[in-house]
């Protein structure tokens, strides 16, 4: 049974090899706590579909396990499934059901008996009621990922999964969905999300793992992860074009940002922007203007993917 002290999910030594031999997850441990926007990101192929398609029941696990709101996804799946709502990354529709229709059906699925039905509630929550008797087909993208969102709540779940629920939606859009979400945490549901915006997780997520290559690499609260970031930017304009190469041993990255501007990436345990600016006069060059710049999630995300690819 669900006690209030179990994880929103429990994920352990979780593995998947794909019939070819592809192991797109190779025993990944973590647990998502109960009442938070969590972040599961990763780069394209990493996995992370594949973990959150075990997690809905659509992919066979070769390994491991998984517990939903305390139900063993293999020993409990009904009650698993029904603690958990998922929206898929492809948005797939029946174009001939309303939106209305849609929610009905679905709530019909997951059994929830008619007087206990949302379906108006959920309209409203994703602004859709005046579409709510429009065909599927004549609604916009971002119309049909919202009714997505609202067809993973039919069952009231306690946990809401949104698989890369912003990908080519406009940042309106992305602003309302956000919004949406954030309500429905504020009311008690956790949630789950993979993206690929990192800003996206560093401002919504209150914890983040990152995997690669169907490994974990990181599981930690975001502003911890943001501080372990050891990269440092210092944005450079100088007195003249830059023609040559620019390196030094105290060089993490350098970018050319326009003719006179470079951005150069350190590793602030190492170094200071001192040894950087200096490593620059050394070159003949002469210094113009200077901005620093922190690190962010995207610094963190591209130092671990690195190493954990060395
Ligand atoms: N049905 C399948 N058969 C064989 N290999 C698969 C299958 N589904 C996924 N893979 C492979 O498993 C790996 C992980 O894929 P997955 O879709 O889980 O990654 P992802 O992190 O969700 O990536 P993306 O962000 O691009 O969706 C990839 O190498 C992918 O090609």
């Amino acid at each position: 049974m669900s006690v209030s002290s179990d994880p929103a999910i429990r994920i352990t030594d979780l593995c998947k090899t794909y019939a070819g031999g592809k192991r797109a997850l190779d025993g990944v441990t973590f647990d998502v706590p109960r009442g938070q926007i969590f972040g599961l990101l990763g780069p394209n192929g990493a996995g992370k579909s594949t973990l959150i398609n075990i997690l809905a029941g659509l992919v066979v696990k070769s390994g491991g396990s998984a517990t939903i709101w305390g139900f063993d996804i293999d020993q409990h799946p009904r009650n698993a499934k029904r603690s958990i709502g998922i929206v898929p990354q492809e948005i797939l529709f029946d174009p001939f059901f309303t939106p209305k229709e849609a929610l009905e059906i679905q709530a019909g699925l997951y059994g929830v008996p008619k007087a206990e039905r949302i379906t108006n509630a959920l309209l409203a929550a994703v602004r859709l009621t005046d579409k709510a008797d429009a065909y599927a087909r004549t609604l916009s993208g971002g119309m049909k990922r919202r009714l997505l969102v609202a067809k993973a709540m039919v069952h009231s779940p306690p946990i809401l999964v949104l698989d890369e629920p912003t990908a080519g939606v406009d940042i309106e859009l992305r602003q309302q969905l956000w919004d949406y979400v954030r309500g429905l945490n504020k009311q008690g549901v956790t949630v789950v999300l993979t993206t690929h915006y990192l800003e996206e997780a560093e401002q919504l997520c209150d914890r983040i793992a990152i995997i690669n290559h169907g490994k974990l690499i990181a599981n930690e609260p975001t502003r911890q992860l943001i501080a372990k970031a050891q990269d440092k930017a210092v944005v450079v304009e100088v007195d003249r074009d830059i023609s040559g190469p620019l390196d030094a041993p105290c060089f993490e990255r350098i970018e050319m940002t326009g003719p006179r501007t470079i951005e150069i990436t350190y590793r602030k345990d190492k170094v200071n922007a001192g040894d950087v600016l200096a490593a620059l006069q050394k070159e003949g060059l002469g210094i113009v203007d200077v901005s620093t710049r922190d690190p962010d999630l995207e610094d963190v995300f591209l130092s671990l993917t690195r190493e954990a690819a060395a």
